[in-house]
């Protein structure tokens, strides 16, 4: 029986044309509410997306056929890959095909806004003819700050050039060498944002950039900036937008997508000084296009061949080879998601050890499977399938190192990390239980178990620590579910790797900061 597959928002009809050439069933029924979708998602081994349609928990519980979902672009907020991934069931977008539509689009809101076009077009449909009302900003010469220089951001630089502008970008993982290559000037974000006449955002949705444009940072801007966001919604505070453009301090902003979408209410909207569009980045024929024929020819290739690309949530390993790697990809997996959540600074190359029999298994998958956890908190769509092109193209340096059993472990993997300002080393092994540990962090040994929240103290080896930092957890609610300790040597470096119930707010994390003898802490989610 042909596999089936329902598209289900509006895209390209080429997804239908190349699902079909290739012996794929597709169906195409768009605007389904959950319910509707609940009822019918059974007949189906993929589903194709956009953004309107949410592939939510309860979406893929009903799911018991669903092998496959794709999104036709890059972003995958409406889908939940975790309760996928759970499932077994693959996601995979198509990462590249509409970034120069996106970069375009944010070139066509800058022209918006500083000629005010949407106003004065509004006003001379209207038989208005307020000619002296409309003043505008010329362009040339102007700074334009790009924040999160990846795929849009660079194309974005790069227009903005053509346009004889100048152009600083702040994104802590551009290489210097990349910078020079596009022309732009790598600057940090307080620099930026003193001297940007027009701020344009680029970066994903993560923990680090949630309100990246807050009243803080407004303060930190000129006079008469203006800011543009055809990323993500959250990255921008909205309340505290219209307080500064309210004040006169911003001249206006360009937004194409909202804090909470569709947006059919926003705090913005009505303001004379602010352009919106709804979340028009990536429509267009051409983008469409892309994203639809790649995406189709995916879903097909994985449905038929089992074949998997641009898969966020999949390995590529055999079927024979899965059972014995599968606890080696987890510690992969999670010695890069360790050093990846640590790393603040543009990634310069980094080092893989493999001692012992895991040096003779499938390292090309386990070297993915870390560099997919070490890229996962700084990029927007990292898998294992194009994590090393993704290291490549960002000019990190990737040496494998294959060695025979050192110490007392009979295998381990060691990942060494070189930042433009330091070096970082974690290892980690497999017990015979199946489940990885880390075993030593900055060559101090412990042994330690990964779980969902943990809090990393570096610290001076001092009598009272660890009794400070239990009454300062215990008083901030936190439960200590497991307390592993290292050390260089008495009254040395000591780092403390404890597991904890919940989430670590960042106020008590700055509290344990603040405790005697702590250097750092940082709290972690694998
Ligand atoms: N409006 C629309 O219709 C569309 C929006 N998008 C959105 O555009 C955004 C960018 O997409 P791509 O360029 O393809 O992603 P990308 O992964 O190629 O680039 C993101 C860049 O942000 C940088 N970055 C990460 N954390 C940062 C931080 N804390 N501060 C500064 N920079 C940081 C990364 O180093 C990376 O260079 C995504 O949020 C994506 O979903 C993408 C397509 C269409
Ligand atoms: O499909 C769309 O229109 C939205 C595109 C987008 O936001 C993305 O690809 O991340």
């Amino acid at each position: 029986m042909a596999p089936r597959v329902l598209i289900a928002d509006k895209m390209s009809a080429r997804a239908v044309d190349v699902l079909t050439e290739r012996g794929v069933e597709a169906d195409v029924k768009t605007g389904l509410d959950r319910d509707q979708l609940i009822e019918i998602i059974n007949d189906y081994d993929g589903v194709i997306v956009r953004s309107a349609t949410k592939i939510t928990e309860k979406v893929i519980e009903a799911s018991e056929r669903l092998k496959v979902v794709g999104r036709a672009g890059i972003g995958v907020d409406n889908i939940d890959v975790k309760a996928a991934t759970a499932k077994g069931i693959i996601v995979m977008n198509a990462p590249s095909g509409n970034a120069i539509t996106t970069a375009e689009h944010a070139i066509s809101m800058m022209m918006a806004l500083a000629r005010q076009v949407p106003q004065a077009n509004a006003s001379t449909h209207a038989g208005k003819w307020e000619k002296s009302r409309f003043m505008g900003m010329e362009i040339t010469g102007k700074t334009l700050g790009i924040v999160g220089c990846g795929n849009i951001g660079s194309i974005v630089a790069e227009r903005a050039l053509g346009l004889k502008m100048r152009v600083i970008a702040f994104d802590p993982f551009l290489t210097d060498e990349r910078a020079v290559q596009l022309g732009v000037e790598k600057v940090s974000l307080d620099d930026l944002l003193a001297r940007a006449d027009i701020i344009s955002l680029h970066t994903p949705l993560t923990d680090k950039t949630r309100g990246i444009i807050d009243a803080a940072a407004l303060a930190k801007t000129r006079k008469g900036v203006r800011i543009i966001n055809c990323a993500r919604g959250g990255l921008v505070v909205e309340a505290d937008l219209k307080a500064a453009i309210e004040s006169g301090h911003v001249a206006g902003a360009a937004l194409d997508v909202f804090e909470e979408e569709p947006a059919k209410e926003n705090v913005l909207f009505g303001m004379e000084e602010v352009v919106c569009t709804p979340h028009l980045g990536a429509s267009t024929t051409e983008a469409q296009e892309n994203v639809a024929v790649q995406i189709a020819e995916q879903v097909a290739n994985y449905l038929l061949h089992g074949a998997v690309a641009n898969a966020l949530n999949m390995p590529s390993i055999s079927a024979d080879e899965a059972p014995r790697l599968k606890p080696f990809i987890k510690l992969a997996e999670q010695l890069g998601s360790f050093a990846g959540q640590l790393t603040e600074s543009s990634i310069k190359g980094i080092t893989i050890e493999y001692a012992g029999d895991v040096a003779e298994m499938n390292t090309k998958a386990l070297s993915s499977a870390l560099l997919a956890g070490l890229l996962a908190p700084i990029l927007t769509e990292v898998n294992m399938v194009n994590a090393p092109i993704v290291a490549e193209s960002r000019g990190m340096a990737v040496d494998e190192v294959r060695q025979s059993k050192r110490g007392v472990y009979d295998t381990y993997i060691r990942l060494i990390v070189r930042t433009e300002r330091q070096q970082r080393s974690v290892a980690g092994t497999v017990f015979s239980d199946g489940k990885p540990r880390i075993i030593q962090i900055k060559g101090i040994n412990m042994e330690a178990e990964l779980g969902p929240h943990m809090l990393y103290v570096t610290n001076e080896d001092k009598p009272g620590f660890i009794g400070a930092l239990g009454m300062a957890l215990g008083d901030g609610g936190i439960n200590i579910a497991t307390f592993n300790l290292g050390r260089q040597e008495r009254g040395g470096d000591a780092i403390a790797l404890i597991e904890v119930d919940d989430t670590v707010q960042p106020d008590l994390l700055a509290k344990v900061r603040a405790l005697p003898h702590v250097r750092d802490a940082k709290f972690l989610t694998f």
